[in-house]
């Protein structure tokens, strides 16, 4: 093995600006060996310039791009990674067969056809040309051809968009026995029920910059809200003015809550509606530790930007 393996990819403090738009603002990221990590961020937060950066296909203002350890260009590097990115560029008018022929040419060890179109669920394309496929069969086709020449990293940008339920589950057992047989994977998603299933490790972009990085676990600690759904007859208006609620809105029968503490509401909803039944409390999701996160850093942006003023 060649380079620092210790970390398989790396933006060291980068920056990166398109004309007058800062995309990427004193950027670290780091990818470990066996990991997964999400990028995560609104549209425009600068996750794409980040891959694209670790794939050297753009090239920083300022700081450094490595894989393995060596310049994204080296061809040894280059040689070790699978790639899925939101555009593709694959030849309309080739088969399946002739893109996955092609594709796994360019590696030293690469899997089988049969194992590519398990892996990916391309029973029955093979023989069929890449343009007249659906949009879900074309992204299946594409991550095919990411993983064919059997990573050690994989580089998923937004994989698992325009997928039904079905593929899209599909794609992440295929990613997860990925990971189970030693790729990590860098992943952005805007599906953060994707980052949960998939990623040990988060890393949160807001307008390119860190605003939040660590374990998966960790990142929904850090919101304290807990969601309470029951069946109660209670007008949700007024629920919504109690203390400790955030939020608190109806769905047919069902009254769903998010709330700053849950004891003291689950209370004052019993005393209030004996009926009530199904009462379920859930700690929030990754969803609500996002939303909180990149709010935090907006408002400390604009008290900034106010005080600059002042
Ligand atoms: N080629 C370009 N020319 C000018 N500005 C660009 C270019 N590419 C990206 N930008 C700008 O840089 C910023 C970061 O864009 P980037 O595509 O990295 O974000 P993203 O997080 O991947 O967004 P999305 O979730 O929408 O894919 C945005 O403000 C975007 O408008």
């Amino acid at each position: 093995m060649t380079g620092n393996d210790a970390v398989l990819a790396q933006l060291s403090d980068v920056r990166k600006r398109y004309g007058q738009v800062p995309a990427l603002d004193g950027v670290d990221l780091e990818l470990r060996p066996g990991e997964v990590l999400a990028l995560l961020g609104a549209n425009g937060a600068g996750k794409s310039t980040a891959i694209g950066l670790l794939l050297g296909l753009l090239a920083a203002d300022s700081g450094s791009a490595t894989l393995f350890g060596q310049p994204p260009q080296s061809l040894a590097a280059r040689r070790r990674i699978g790639v899925m990115l939101q555009t593709s560029g694959l030849p309309d008018t080739n088969t399946v067969g002739e893109l996955l022929e092609l594709t796994r040419s360019y590696y030293p060890d690469p899997r089988s056809v049969a194992d590519c179109v398990a892996l990916a669920g391309l029973d029955g394309l093979l023989d069929r040309r890449y343009g007249r496929l659906s949009g879900g069969q074309q992204r299946r086709v594409q991550f095919a051809l990411a993983v064919c020449g059997r990573p050690q990293l994989l580089f998923l940008d937004e994989p698992t968009t325009g997928l039904d339920i079905e593929a899209r589950q599909g794609l992440w057992r295929a990613i997860r026995e990925l990971v189970a047989q030693g790729s990590s994977v860098l992943l952005t998603t805007h599906y953060l029920e994707e980052a949960e299933a998939l990623a040990e490790r988060v890393v949160v972009l807001n307008r390119g910059r860190v605003v939040a990085a660590g374990p998966m676990a960790q990142m929904r600690a850090h919101v304290a809200q807990r969601r309470i759904r029951c069946v109660s007859t209670l007008d949700e208006q007024v629920v919504a003015g109690w203390p400790q609620v955030r939020s608190a809105c109806r769905d047919g029968e069902r009254l769903e809550l998010v709330v700053d503490a849950a004891e003291p509401v689950v209370r004052r909803l019993l005393e209030l509606d004996a009926g009530l039944h199904e009462l379920e409390v859930q700690r929030a999701g990754l969803a609500e530790a996002f939303i909180e996160l990149t709010q935090d850093a907006a408002n400390a942006e604009s008290a900034t930007q106010q005080q600059e003023a002042a």
